[in-house]
């Protein structure tokens, strides 16, 4: 368990409050988030939902600080750990580079964005392990081996001297999840993380995910257009449309009794909600 994960229980990790960004110029930015709160809380999948365009990748980039320059961001994020919480909202560079990674990892749509095309595996995620936890050597190989176990990509030590193109995508995202996962962070966000997968390759992910949201006490956001997929691994879901959230709850209460117009409009026109279920059961069984 990591020192942030002290906070065990329904006690969030992650708070955010009154989040508003504008982007464009600073006296006038145009009003891309109007003002949303959501809590992350370790072990439990906090998905956001809702249409193209309405504000969840710039939400979640906001976390981590990786938002454009031309960005105005209000509002609080604070994430907790053994010294109290710290807010992250006009946090200093270096300072945010330390979290980021280590305290919170992000993985994306595109596993390729988060892997060298020209490195081997092992030496990226024993870079990225001997950067930011100072492992020697031999201790980062080790390491290295045991996350890609953890991630069930199959012969690991194998897999550690093979280059990013040797990898189905499914596996590719599942190495993106190990490199993740590297400093044993305390706040895991996805976004869109198996929306370029065949769909039973992507409940092999989600499958993975929610394990590990459970075995690590990852506080997890899912970041998702897709309510099959959120309705597969989503403790609790938040729905967003231009820049708001609209209605938020349990999984069951949002898929089982919605109480706003538009979160039943999206439950309605999305076919997957019907069709991954069936492909993660299938999955389930094959295991
Ligand atoms: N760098 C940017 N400059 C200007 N506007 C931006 C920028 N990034 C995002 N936006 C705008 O912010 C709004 C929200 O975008 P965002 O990517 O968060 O949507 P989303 O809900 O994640 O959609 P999708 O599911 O398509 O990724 C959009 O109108 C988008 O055009």
């Amino acid at each position: 368990m990591t020192a942030d994960a002290v906070a065990v229980g329904t006690t969030p990790v992650l708070s955010i409050t009154g989040l508003t960004i504008g982007i464009g110029p600073r006296k006038a930015p145009k009003p891309i988030v109007t003002g949303i709160d959501l809590d992350l809380t370790p072990g439990r999948i906090q998905g956001l939902a809702g249409e193209s365009g309405s504000g969840k990748t710039v939400s979640s980039l906001a976390i981590l600080g990786l938002l454009p320059a031309n960005a105005v961001v209000g509002g609080s994020i604070t994430l907790g750990g053994a010294e109290g919480p710290i807010e992250l909202i006009g946090m200093g560079r270096r300072q945010l580079n330390t979290i980021r990674g280590r305290r919170i990892a992000m993985i994306f749509q595109d596993p390729s964005s988060s892997l060298h095309p020209q490195l081997t595996i092992g030496s990226q995620l024993t870079d990225h392990v001997r950067t930011h936890m100072k492992l020697g050597r031999a201790q980062a190989h080790a390491h290295a081996i045991e996350l890609l176990e953890r991630v069930r990509v199959p012969d690991a030590e194998e897999a550690l001297g093979r280059y990013p193109h040797q990898f189905s995508g499914g596996q590719r995202q599942r190495i993106a999840i190990a490199i993740a996962l590297a400093c044993d962070p305390a706040v895991l966000l996805a976004d869109e993380p198996t929306t370029a997968l065949d769909v039973t390759v992507q409940a092999g992910i989600l499958h993975l995910l929610r394990d590990l949201a459970t075995e690590r006490q990852l506080a997890v956001l899912l970041v998702t257009h897709d309510l099959g997929v959120m309705s597969a691994i989503a403790d609790d879901v938040a729905v967003m449309r231009h820049g708001a959230i609209v209605e938020a709850g349990s999984r069951e209460q949002i898929f089982g009794s919605p109480q706003h117009d538009y979160t039943r409009e999206l439950l309605a026109s999305l076919p997957s909600a019907q069709t991954l279920p069936a492909a993660l059961a299938n999955e389930e069984d094959a295991r």
